[in-house]
């Protein structure tokens, strides 16, 4: 058995659920991601003196461990139940829609849990992996500048399908099942407004044209900042159609379907924001858990390996942490 550390690429929550639970086990890992953060698609955006989640918005969590790992966060301050004033809206038809169901959000952002299970774990960021090769031992990631980083003992690709499949080359059968998944992209904006609007509305699932999901990011515990945020999630569908519009266009077009759907004024915003985000979910959910080549020592996780939500991504991140450490 090597000293090489296990290189994990990907730091949102299906990587980092891997990291922690493979460094518990007493196992070096090093991490890779290409953004300057970590989190992924459970990324906080600052705005001025508050932030926004623009990308997941809340979890749930149905399976036991999760649900037990979701009172650790909440233990140490990472995450807390979020219970907002629901509606939903169809055919232009705004109602008050609540219901039992237990919602969290990362504290005082939703990055809080991923920060937190990174803590000191060593990790390289704005480092986008290109390329993923085994030599006759070990394994060495190549980045888009073309700098070489390794020996690595074993390789977790923990990036959206679309990604992993590039990434996965080394192990042709797992990179066809990456390959296989299609994942629908998401608009998502922001607006911020100086005076909070007169509304009891917190969050909306939306089953009209141009929305699928509305929510006062203001309202979620632990949130500061001086404006009354909203995020303005888009449909799948509406999303892929108006896929290259500009960033101005789908900020107008989605502020008038809020404008449109809301029960009261909508001034001016002091405030907006627009994110595309091109692998937001799979189109359905998978029963792979995680995909691995133990004899080559190459792995993959990610939401796509199962539900398509925060709790899929974790539980897959798990999983392969599992299947490695029984394969050493
Ligand atoms: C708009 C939106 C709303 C959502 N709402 C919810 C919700 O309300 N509830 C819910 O449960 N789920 C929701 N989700 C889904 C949830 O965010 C995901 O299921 C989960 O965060 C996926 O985690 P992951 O670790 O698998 O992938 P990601 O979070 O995508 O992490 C992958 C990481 O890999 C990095 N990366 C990619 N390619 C490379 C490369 N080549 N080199 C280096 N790094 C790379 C990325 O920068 C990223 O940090 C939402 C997602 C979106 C986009
Ligand atoms: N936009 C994206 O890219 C993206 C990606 C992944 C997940 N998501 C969303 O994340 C959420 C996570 O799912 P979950 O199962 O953890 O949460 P959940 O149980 O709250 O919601 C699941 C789905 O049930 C319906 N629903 C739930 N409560 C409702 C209510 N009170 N009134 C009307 N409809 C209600 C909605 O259609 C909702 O999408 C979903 O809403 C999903 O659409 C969005």
């Amino acid at each position: 058995m090597s000293n090489a550390p296990i290189a994990i690429i990907g730091t949102g929550i299906a990587g980092l659920s891997a990291a922690r639970t493979l460094h518990d086990a007493g196992q070096a890992v090093q991490l890779f991601d290409k953004s300057r953060r970590s989190g992924g698609r459970m990324a906080s955006k600052t705005i001025g003196s508050g932030t926004l989640d623009l990308g997941t918005q809340y979890f749930t969590a149905r399976d036991r461990r999760f649900t037990e790992i979701v009172h650790q966060w909440q233990a140490d301050g990472w995450a807390d139940q979020w219970s907002p004033s629901l509606f939903q809206s169809r055919d232009g038809q705004l109602s008050p829609s609540t219901d039992e169901q237990l919602r969290w959000v990362g504290t005082p952002t939703m990055s809080a849990i991923t920060q937190g299970l990174l803590d000191d774990l060593p990790v390289t960021f704005s480092c986008r992996i290109t390329d993923v090769f085994r030599g006759e031992e070990f394994w060495t990631l190549v980045d888009a500048t073309g700098a070489s980083h390794g020996p690595f003992s074993q390789v977790i690709i923990a990036v959206p399908a679309p990604q992993a499949a590039a990434l996965l080359a080394a192990a042709p059968k797992l990179a066809a099942v990456a390959a296989s998944v299609a994942m629908e992209p998401t608009w998502a904006v922001a607006l911020g407004f100086a005076t909070p609007l007169e509304t009891s509305v917190e969050g909306c699932f939306v089953r009209d044209d141009a929305l699928d999901w509305i929510a006062r990011d203001h309202s979620k515990p632990g949130r500061d900042g001086s404006l009354d945020t909203w995020v303005l999630h888009a449909s799948s569908q509406w999303s892929r159609q108006h896929i290259d519009l500009s960033r101005e266009a789908v900020i107008e077009l989605l502020h008038g379907a809020f404008a449109e759907l809301i029960d009261c004024v909508v001034p001016a915003p002091a405030f907006t924001l627009a994110h595309r985000w091109l692998y937001a979910r799979p189109t359905q959910p998978h029963e792979w858990s995680a995909l691995a080549d133990p004899g080559l020592g190459l792995y993959a996780c990610g939401d796509w390996c199962l539900s398509g939500r925060v709790e899929g991504a974790w539980l897959s991140g798990q999983e392969v942490a599992r299947k490695l450490l029984e394969n050493l």
